[in-house]
């Protein structure tokens, strides 16, 4: 299988020891990657250099492979550089660049400090955004958090709690949930995907008593996507939405706002959750986590998520195979 791109992330983060953490629980039956990022910023696991991409999977079980991309001054754990940005965001292009190419399976993301980017001009709210730009279909990139336990995925994703409720409208949530519906036989092979849409307010409403919206943008959009033929239930109280009897019921759950989506999901499965970007033209996928600058450095962060991200772009890159 052509080995899947690994990007750099946030140097002063935990993005490389995880990845190191990585390649050391795949190195044996794969699937094989290379990392595009600095070979001195990553510590205890073996690293070879190689030129191409095409060089990864041959020598994947001695050593890590890194596309070899220095940085300005030396990455040090937990703390910020402003000169290291170019680099992360390069990392991410040139990843995409060889994904179109064919030369590299997916894209698989280290996290990414989003304040040090804005602060260097960079103007995407995150990967998902930025790789609707360089990557797209002409749809909306759509985010989509996925464990064993649960999918989710959020219609609103990182803006200010009031100005997402503004935002949103029946079209926009049953744009996301077709995107989403079509990914899900796509790339996850399930042949009659079942789509649960939350509601907005307590009681998705309670009859309209505890806000209109349920009635006048979630049931809207159910009703457009029923039409379609898509099999799609809503506005569901979200409060029991989660729970452990409600889950078996439905193959994602589509949220109308970033954390009614992330906080179920990284309760339940921190460790194996997975950032999906679908709609994309090429395969994506990231560790549910962020850069935990807190924790840098000091080798205790867990590589689970990226190792489950790096399982799931590889099953979606054969899933999309002829
Ligand atoms: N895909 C991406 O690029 C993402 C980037 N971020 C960015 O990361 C930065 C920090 O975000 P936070 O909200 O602090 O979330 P975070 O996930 O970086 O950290 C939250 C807490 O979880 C712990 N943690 C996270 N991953 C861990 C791991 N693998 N092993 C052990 N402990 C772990 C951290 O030490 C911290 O205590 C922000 O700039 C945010 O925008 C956040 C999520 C995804
Ligand atoms: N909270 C999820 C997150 O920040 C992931 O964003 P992205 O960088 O994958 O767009």
């Amino acid at each position: 299988m052509i080995p899947l791109a690994l990007t750099m992330g946030e140097p002063a983060g935990i993005g490389l020891e995880v990845t190191g953490g990585a390649w050391t629980a795949l190195r044996m039956d794969g699937p094989a990657f290379f990392l595009i990022g600095d070979a001195d910023a990553v510590h205890g696991v073996p690293v070879r250099r190689i030129a191409v991409p095409e060089e990864a999977t041959g020598s994947f079980a001695e050593a890590l492979p890194v596309l070899h991309r220095p940085l300005p001054t030396p990455a040090v754990p937990g703390r910020i550089d402003a000169a290291h940005a170019p680099a992360v965001i390069a990392s991410i292009e040139e990843a995409v660049a060889l994904a179109r190419l064919g030369r590299a399976s997916g894209v698989v993301t280290n996290p990414i400090q989003k304040s040090s980017l804005y602060a260097a001009g960079f103007r995407h709210p995150g990967h998902t955004e930025f790789l609707g730009e360089i990557a797209g279909t002409g749809l909306p990139p759509v985010m989509m958090l996925a464990s064993p336990m649960l999918r989710v995925v959020p219609v609103t994703v990182h803006e200010p709690l009031a100005a997402a409720i503004a935002r949103l409208t029946p079209a926009l949530i049953a744009e996301h949930a077709r995107i989403t519906h079509a990914a899900l036989i796509r790339d996850f092979g399930i042949a009659r995907p079942r789509l649960a849409v939350a509601g907005l307010n307590p009681h998705a409403g309670e009859a309209g008593t505890l806000g209109r919206e349920d009635i006048e943008i979630v049931a809207p959009a159910v009703a457009m996507l029923l039409a379609e033929g898509i099999d799609a239930r809503g506005p569901m109280p979200p409060d029991t939405l989660f729970t452990a009897k409600a889950r078996p019921g439905y193959d994602v759950a589509i949220c109308l706002y970033h954390d009614q989506a992330l906080i179920p999901i990284k309760a339940l499965d921190m460790d194996g959750g997975v950032n999906v970007t679908l709609g994309l033209s090429i395969v994506r996928t990231s560790p549910d986590h962020g850069t935990a600058l807190d924790i840098a450095g000091r080798g205790i962060a867990d590589p689970s998520s990226l190792i489950a991200a790096i399982r799931l772009a590889a099953e979606i890159a054969r899933n999309r195979m002829p």
